[in-house]
């Protein structure tokens, strides 16, 4: 187990947490788009569900994730107390001891899990549940302290809600939530690695196995190029299939072609580039609003194409 405060010589919080630090345990920032994503899922499904209860959907997912991520940096507190980009988090930093964060996170998990199955349908739920519990004990736990291959498999769990905004809908899943799984899925590491490769110095810090750490830029640098050619082929799938539209498609093959681009610019440079918008930073900044696009489309295709 991560050791505790005291053990780690985390500061100990001599006051109350803020519900700003609750609020920043759920990463509001990253969820951002995991909620989007959620979202996208829901509304892309056959079927209709009451506006009331596509919101508590959408809400529980929000909360799942947060919940999620608040267990995650309860494990993790002394790994990120020796990172730069983590260590004002509010457990390393001393404004909050790590019972509250655990407790909030418990109780947010099971609270999201148990809305979700009375609103919607328990499917929905159990999905819900095992992305949370994937997060924590595959990703959290298990893998990131263990191998550099941490977030292909442990990544899935950011894969998941699409997939429990579709199954709150229809109670099932079928072709196109699986598609939409995998192009988070194989998006996850050129997304992850290409920040990796400019904040590796943190995780050699922590003692993290990131795969610049391990394997060097280079091998990062061809692996990038590899998971985004895989990665292309999920994203056409959808087209493929004829599951999407006219809209998902064009921008589909223009937003990942671009994505190409700027994936295979991050593979021809050989080391770190210190200016600001060097090839990785380009690559990750540019895989955000890819994802935004890409399932904006989709529901473009369903609702104002139909
Ligand atoms: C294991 C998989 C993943 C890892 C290790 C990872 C890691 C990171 C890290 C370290 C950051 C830097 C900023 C921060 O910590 O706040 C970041 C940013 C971000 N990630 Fe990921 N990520 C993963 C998966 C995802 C998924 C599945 C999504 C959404 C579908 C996502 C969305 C974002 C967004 C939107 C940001 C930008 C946040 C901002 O503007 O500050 N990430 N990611
Ligand atoms: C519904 C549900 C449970 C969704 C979960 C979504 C999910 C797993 C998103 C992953 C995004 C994320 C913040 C990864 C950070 O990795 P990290 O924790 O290794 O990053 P760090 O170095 O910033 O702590």
């Amino acid at each position: 187990m991560a050791s505790t405060p005291i053990m780690s010589g985390l500061n100990t919080p001599a006051m109350p947490a803020h519900w700003r630090d609750f609020l920043a345990l759920t990463k509001p920032r990253v969820m951002t788009l995991v909620v989007f994503t959620g979202l996208c899922g829901l509304l892309a499904a056959p079927g209709h569900i009451h506006p009331v209860l596509a919101f508590t959907a959408i809400l529980c997912i929000a909360l799942g994730a947060g919940a999620a991520a608040t267990l995650n940096q309860w494990w993790e507190a002394d790994i990120d107390a020796k990172m730069k980009r983590t260590a004002n988090r509010p457990l390393p930093a001393g404004r909050m001891d790590r019972q509250s964060a655990l407790h909030f996170g418990v109780g947010l998990s099971v609270f999201s899990v148990i809305l979700l199955g009375m609103a919607t349908n328990w499917f929905a739920a159990i999905v819900l549940a095992v992305s949370i519990l994937f997060y924590v004990f595959i990703y959290t736990i298990w893998l990131k302290p263990r191998t550099a291959q941490n977030i292909v498999i442990g990544g899935a769990a950011g894969a998941f809600p699409p997939v429990i905004g579709w199954a709150a809908v229809t109670g099932d899943v079928s072709a196109l939530p699986v598609a939409l799984f995998l192009l988070i899925f194989f998006w996850t590491p050129p997304h992850f690695w290409a920040l990796a490769l400019f904040v590796k110095t943190d995780y050699a810090a922590a003692g993290i196995p990131m795969l610049p750490v391990v394997s060097g830029e280079v091998a990062t640098r061809r692996q990038i190029w590899l998971y985004t050619a895989i990665m292309a082929v999920a994203a056409l799938v959808p087209v493929l299939l004829r599951l999407t539209g006219l809209v998902y498609g064009v921008t589909a093959l223009a937003g990942t072609a671009l994505f190409a681009v700027f994936a295979f610019q991050v593979y021809r440079r050989r080391e770190s580039d210190p200016a600001r918008m060097a090839p990785e930073r380009r690559l990750f900044k540019y895989s955000i609003l890819y994802l935004f696009l890409l399932f904006g489309a989709v529901v473009v295709d369903r609702w104002v194409l139909a």
